[in-house]
């Protein structure tokens, strides 16, 4: 059967590098995606809303989903847990819609375990001084916490081979049009795969 499943985007990149501000300048543009809203134990922001940004949860809460297996992926990343919902993601794609996920290295590891065929997005700073700049300048963390994000970084960095795709994100403007781009090409991909299969089919049956 030809599949008429959505695709599954993944976007990940080290923190501070502008994942959330890329996938909103995205999403503030026409687009079929649709975002999944994680569940996080980790504190609201200021200018953050629930149902929004995040579902927050209490720690029990977050143990409580992963015993369920309610999460697709689920990942400890600097003394919170993170996680996507389980079935969001899979009804949203039975429904033939895209899913884009916004998520840590661990998480999306996971996530390519059961989802092969998704398309893995790695956000890559200018450089690694920006990146600093860009975590300490948002001004949302103490700086133990920006330290121990800049750690994870550099693991999350080492795993960049294992992403389809590595976008630079120096102009906000530029990455957005190359993620665009991606999402029509993956596209297209499958398109061709589908038309060849419908060719072998009508061949197996003429
Ligand atoms: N291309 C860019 N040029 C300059 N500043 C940028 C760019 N992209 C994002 N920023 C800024 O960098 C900071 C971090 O961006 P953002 O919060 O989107 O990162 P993130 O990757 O989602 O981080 P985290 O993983 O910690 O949530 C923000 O203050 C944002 O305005
Ligand atoms: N594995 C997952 N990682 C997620 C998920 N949602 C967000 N994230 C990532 O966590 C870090 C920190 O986010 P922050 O909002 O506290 O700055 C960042 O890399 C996010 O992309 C998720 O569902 N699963």
């Amino acid at each position: 059967m030809i599949d008429e499943k959505g695709i599954l985007f993944v976007l990940s990149g080290p923190s501070g590098v502008g994942k959330g501000t890329v996938r909103k300048s995205l999403f503030d543009r026409a687009t079929d995606l649709k975002y999944s809203i994680s569940m996080t134990t980790r504190s609201i922001r200021e200018g953050e809303k629930e149902g929004t940004d995040y579902f927050y949860k209490t720690k029990q809460e977050f143990e409580d989903l992963i015993k369920k297996n309610r999460l697709l992926e689920y990942a400890e990343y600097v003394g919170n847990y993170y996680g996507t919902p389980r079935d969001y993601v899979e009804e949203t794609l039975d429904h033939g819609k895209d899913v884009f996920l916004e998520i840590e290295v661990q998480g999306a590891l996971q996530v390519k375990e059961n989802f092969p065929q998704g398309v893995f997005i790695f956000l890559f700073p200018p450089s690694l001084e920006e990146l600093k700049n860009r975590i300490i300048n948002r001004g949302t963390e103490s700086e133990e916490l920006v330290k121990n994000r800049l750690i994870a970084a550099k693991t999350e960095i080492e795993m960049m081979d294992a992403y389809d795709y590595v976008v630079v994100n120096d102009e906000i403007e530029t990455a957005v049009q190359k993620i665009q781009s991606i999402v029509q090409s993956e596209h297209c991909k499958r398109e061709r795969v589908a038309k060849q299969y419908k060719k072998a089919l009508e061949a197996d049956f003429s």
